[in-house]
């Protein structure tokens, strides 16, 4: 009873809110479908150097010594720095140096990597750091990291339930599980001790709804479900999940302003753009979908608009699919997978570049959770790392080049692909993963 009690208050709260949401979103989209063809354009365009200077700004700011004061420092890395790498961009060789010397005095000498030096090591921050490190990349930073040390602390962290513990007496939950098997495993010290049972614990969070909770009988969230299907995978036991289940609930995030949200009856939020749309490039790489029709179906897409040669963003969804203010981007129509050699993403990827470009972007440098926000590192890199999830849904898998149209706006929005269980540049894991296959 209470459950529904508060389940329903959410509901009433939370339909004036999505309509205040959808008016500005709305708005926007009306303004993009009356303004010249330019304009357009310009509305599309990924501001590549603003983002660049906003990031490079964060950076400095971090200083030479990093001396903000919050437990946050290694996120803020590595929130600028793979935001900076998918751009595509190199990193200034003193700031790299800043960074992998205040990483290393954030690293516990017994394993791990606080916030801040000094501070106690934590799952989280030891997985903002590593990734980081990784996508600084080079030995320097690859040999800065005691992987001996880490795994120990990893070990202690280790619950008899198969789960892991954020930090020495702190919580237990899936994004624990992840951040210490993704470590684990892109620093090659993923062993079965490490692995026991985690599984067990993931599937007892996946909830009636499909997706995956922070921990039992809580409710299913697009981060946790993120964290909790990308260890499945690393641990080879994604079949053991609700496939089915997963997708249905996953699919349905997707509302009509055309990002995500997080959970049901919730609000859209840019970066969940990645959160759940990582999630469908996990699915993909599984290879499994519902229901799977893979045929020869090239020139059948309802998102080429080459032929047409007017390329707004409602007439890219095709005559059927329009995701702007009528459509339903959580409608059946997008949950098939067909065609060769490129597969048709379970969501709708041009709706969702619409959204990050012309909703969560700032024009001047940074993205945001959703207009009438503040732009900040957290939803850039997220945001960004969703934008690079959509430019690369079509193609069949990470050797098969981005499809032009695939892109929404100028083919200059193109980013770096991701490897989505880590989430860093594709590039910068396979150096790390020669690296510590090797060493
Ligand atoms: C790797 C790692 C550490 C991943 C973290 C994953 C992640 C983003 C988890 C989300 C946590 C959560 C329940 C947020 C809800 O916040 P809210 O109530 O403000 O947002 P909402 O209304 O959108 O649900
Ligand atoms: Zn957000």
């Amino acid at each position: 009873m209470a459950d529904t009690a508060v389940a329903q208050r959410r509901t009433t709260v939370s339909q004036l809110d999505q309509w205040m949401v959808q008016d500005q979103v709305f708005r926007i989209y009306d303004l993009f479908a009356n303004v010249p063809r330019a304009a357009q354009t310009l509305m599309l365009e990924l501001q590549r150097d603003n983002h660049l200077e906003y990031l490079t700004q964060g950076l400095k700011q971090l200083g030479p010594s990093f001396v903000v004061l919050d437990a946050n420092r290694p996120w803020l890395c590595y929130w600028i720095l793979h935001s900076i790498a998918l751009l595509g961009e190199p990193i200034d060789y003193e700031l790299e140096n800043n960074a992998i010397d205040f990483l290393n005095r954030c690293q516990d000498p017994n394993g791990g990597y606080g916030g801040g030096p000094g501070q106690l090591p934590h799952l989280a921050t030891t997985y903002a750091a590593v990734n980081s490190l990784v996508t600084l990349g080079g030995e320097e930073a690859l040999l800065s990291i005691n992987r001996t040390k880490l795994h120990t602390f990893l070990k202690r962290m280790k619950q008899p339930n198969g789960a892991f513990r954020m930090h020495d007496a702190g919580e237990i939950d899936v994004r624990a599980c992840y951040t210490a098997i993704s470590v684990a495993s892109i620093l090659n010290i993923l062993d079965d001790e490490l692995a026991k049972d985690v599984g067990n614990y993931i599937l007892s969070c996946q909830t009636y709804e499909g997706g995956i909770a922070g921990e039992p009988g809580s409710e299913a969230h697009g981060g946790y479900t993120f964290c909790g299907v990308a260890t499945m995978m690393l641990i080879n036991e994604a079949n053991r999940m609700d496939l089915a289940g997963l997708i249905n609930w996953v699919v349905s995030r997707q509302g009509v302003e055309c990002g995500f949200q997080g959970r049901t009856n919730k609000l859209v939020d840019g970066c969940y753009s990645f959160w759940q749309g990582g999630v469908f490039a996990l699915i993909k790489r599984l290879h499994v979908g519902v229901p799977l029709t893979f045929s020869d179906v090239a020139g059948d897409h309802d998102t080429d608009s080459s032929s047409e040669g007017e390329d707004t963003a409602e007439n890219l969804y095709g005559d059927d699919d329009t995701c702007g203010h009528g459509g339903d981007c959580s409608s059946s129509s997008h949950t098939k997978i067909v065609g060769h050699p490129e597969i048709e993403p379970l969501f709708h990827s041009m709706a969702l570049q619409q959204y990050i470009l012309l909703c969560s972007q700032v024009q001047g440098g940074g993205f945001r959770d959703k207009p009438g926000k503040a732009r900040d590192y957290y939803h850039t890199c997220y945001c960004l790392s969703g934008l690079s999830i959509c430019q690369y849904s079509w193609s069949r898998d990470e050797t098969s080049a981005p499809l032009p149209r695939a892109v929404l706006g100028p083919h200059s929005n193109l980013l770096e692909p991701v490897h989505p269980i880590y989430n860093v540049v594709l590039k910068q894991y396979h150096q790390a993963h020669e690296f510590f296959s090797t060493s």
